[in-house]
């Protein structure tokens, strides 16, 4: 298979802040965040960072991202399949796009479980968000009964070809995938860099047998799971792993920057 070499994928460093930080906390962790990293001269050209703030939130970070010129991305936790209506609580990409966010956090482990959200509808989820002209950050893993069972590739991949259903293959190419193992993910317990490897690996090669090699490799294939900027270099430095996907972790500025940072990591 003719790849395009891991180097012409930009890694993306994600947080994804969950249920915490209100509107004023989230002003704050972010202005933190961009200090630390200006302070570090981070060049976000080489290292992508993007944050998932709680809905309430991205307005305060717009105008925050806008007004300060800063070079970090956004995106929402979630979206609705639909467009606009009566559908109470929900959210559509229409006004997410509106608020300049970039990315779209589809599939999260805790909507699949939770909320009990199906392939289904995170099918038509990943076709609202390309509606939108927003980039879904496709979330897929597998819990701990499937990991001990061994078929955690199987079903992982499983996971891929039901909600890329019926997409075409020029938003293929634009996807990001985060593959997050459900027994990692708030636990502690970390996959192992072999581990972040063999499935983002299996990802590729399945995009690849799908879309071609050309698409596969454009597509950027995240690990989340209790990453810390202890692990995350080892993690980001496997070959066909091009980012992490943050949670506990990017609540803390000066931790999430060294993330970011996981270069200056391999070097020292
Ligand atoms: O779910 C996650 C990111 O989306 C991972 O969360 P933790 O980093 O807290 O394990």
């Amino acid at each position: 298979m003719t790849t395009t070499p891991a180097s012409t994928r930009v890694p993306l460093i994600a947080g994804n802040w969950k249920m915490n930080m209100d509107h004023v906390q989230g002003i704050t962790l972010l202005q933190k965040l961009a200090w630390t990293l200006d302070d570090a001269k981070h060049d976000y050209r080489r290292v992508e960072v993007t944050v998932f703030p709680p809905f309430t939130d991205l307005r305060g970070v717009q105008t925050l991202v806008h007004g300060d010129d800063l070079s970090i991305g956004f995106g929402g936790q979630d979206l609705s399949d639909q467009d606009a209506g009566a559908y109470t609580g929900d959210i559509s990409g229409q006004f997410l796009a509106k608020l300049g966010c970039t990315y779209v956090l589809v599939g999260h482990s805790e909507r699949r479980t939770i909320h009990g959200e199906s392939d289904e509808l995170l099918a038509a989820k990943v076709k609202a968000a390309f509606r939108h002209g927003l980039v879904p950050v496709l979330c897929v893993g597998e819990g701990l009964e499937v990991r001990q069972a061994g078929t955690h590739v199987e079903h992982t991949l499983g996971q891929l070809r039901a909600d890329l259903e019926g997409l075409p293959e020029d938003q293929v190419r634009q996807l990001v995938v985060a593959y997050e193992p459900v027994w990692a993910i708030g636990t502690g317990e970390v996959a192992g860099p072999e581990d972040a490897q063999e499935m983002s690996a299996a990802i590729r090669a399945e995009l690849a047998s799908r879309y071609g090699d050309d698409v596969a490799s454009a597509v950027r294939v995240l690990y989340g799971g209790s990453v810390k900027a202890a692990n995350a270099a080892a993690i980001i430095g496997q070959p066909d792993v091009d980012g992490v996907l943050v949670g506990g972790a990017s609540l803390d500025a000066g931790e999430f920057a060294n993330i970011v940072r996981f270069e200056s990591h391999l070097t020292t």
